[in-house]
């Protein structure tokens, strides 16, 4: 068996390491566990670097000319994969434009350097300028999207390799229109630029890849967390985020940094309009009131549906006399906007119970008082207000 050399030996580590990211994207496209189109791009990413690394290595017999020629046009691949994989995942714009260009560029600068028979060292010059401007267009892209998941550490995880290799490729540019043809040698010979570029390749490929599924992974974690405190009728917060609310603006009241009030809203003869109605023309009169109690509310103030026909105002900052008139505006806002069922028009109103919460109000306390409220209002007529007693 032919003894391998180091920078073979690195090169074969490189083709593992991307055979098994592109892999792991696959698997996880599959499963569903990140979004697809992106997760299959970062696969064929991986797949295209592991063929490059790997053809350069086997192709080494087929002389100089090839190498050369076949890394210079492929690698630009990579990273246009990586980046497009990025932004169709962030729904930034592509740059397709660009993208075809260095495509072009690259296939333009292996078959005028090499293959069509202009010295090598122009060849290897061009391609290497535009590895390293992939790579920084690449840092580009990155940057942000890592900064908001991730934070500055991965920033720098992730971007300097990148510019690093950057760096490199300039260098390799620059060293072969300086330094006699042949001294700028095929990746699989043992030199210590060589040695030095295989390794930062192989540190950036891990790093890449790991950043990457961070990234997607907080992107879902959010995304559930999200969804985990979103009512899907109204996409209003639901009971578990006004819950949540509620216990900070307690919090708040108790450390002596301001008030609240909070207002139980229930729609009037709910179970009417679902009868007479259907289950559907109910569900679109919730989501109708729900717009409209947002609609009428402070940025400050939390809507939520609190649950079935109900809903909660949290609203910070204000003295009995204006919860109630905040209350009021809300309930004279629904019964003036009726729910537009074509050319008919149904009717909805709703009743509110409104109370001030107080330093030793527990959740449960302060709830039951507007509950109990709110019960006053319905008793009375509906349709109107009532102050806690
Ligand atoms: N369409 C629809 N109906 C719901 C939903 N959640 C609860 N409801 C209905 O809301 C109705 C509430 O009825 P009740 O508690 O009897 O109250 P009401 O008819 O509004 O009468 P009052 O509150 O006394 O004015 C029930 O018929 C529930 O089925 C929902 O998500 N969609």
């Amino acid at each position: 068996m032919p003894r391998l050399s180091l920078a073979e030996l690195l090169m074969g580590v490189i083709v593992l390491q991307q055979a098994l990211a592109a892999l792991m994207w696959w698997l996880s496209a599959r499963v569903q566990v990140v979004p697809r189109v992106p997760a299959l791009h970062w696969a064929a990413a991986a797949l295209w670097a592991a063929g490059v690394v790997g053809c350069t290595v086997l192709g080494q017999n087929l002389g100089l000319a090839f190498s050369h020629s076949f890394t210079n046009m492929m690698a630009p691949g990579v990273f246009i994969l990586l980046r497009l994989g990025l932004q169709i995942l962030l729904r930034a714009p592509r740059q397709d434009g660009e993208h075809a260009l260095v495509a072009m560029l690259a296939v333009a600068c292996a078959w005028g350097g090499h293959l069509g028979g202009a010295p090598l060292f122009w060849g290897i010059a061009t391609a290497s300028l535009l590895n390293a401007y992939c790579l920084l267009r690449l840092a580009q892209t990155v940057r942000l999207p890592v900064r908001q998941e991730l934070g500055l550490g991965a920033v720098r995880l992730v971007v300097w390799p990148l510019r690093a290799l950057a760096g490199v490729f300039l260098l390799r540019a620059l060293l072969a229109l300086v330094v006699p043809p042949g001294a700028v040698r095929p990746l699989y010979v043992d030199t210590p630029p060589n040695i030095i570029v295989l390794t930062i390749m192989m540190t950036l490929g891990l790093v890449m890849h790991l950043v990457l599924a961070l990234c997607v992974a907080l992107r879902l974690v959010r995304r559930l967390h999200r969804l985990s405190r979103q009512d899907a009728l109204t996409l209003l917060p639901n009971r578990r985020a006004a819950d949540e609310h509620l216990a900070r603006l307690l919090a708040r009241l108790r450390a002596g940094q301001g008030g609240f009030a909070l207002a139980l809203a229930d729609v009037d003869h709910f179970k009417r309009v679902n009868d007479q109605q259907g289950h559907a023309i109910g569900d679109r009169a919730l989501a109708h009131l729900a717009a409209q109690l947002r609609a009428q509310a402070r940025p400050v103030d939390l809507v939520a549906r609190f649950g079935g026909e109900e809903f909660v105002l949290l609203l910070p900052d204000v003295d009995a006399a204006t919860a109630r008139a905040v209350a009021e505006r809300q309930r004279l806002a629904v019964a003036a906007e009726p729910l537009r069922l074509g050319a008919a028009a149904l009717p909805l109103s709703i009743s509110l119970g409104v109370g001030l919460a107080r330093a030793d109000d527990s959740a449960e306390s302060l709830l039951a008082r507007v509950d109990a409220a709110l019960y006053r209002a319905k008793a009375a007529g509906r349709n109107r207000v009532e102050l806690e007693a």
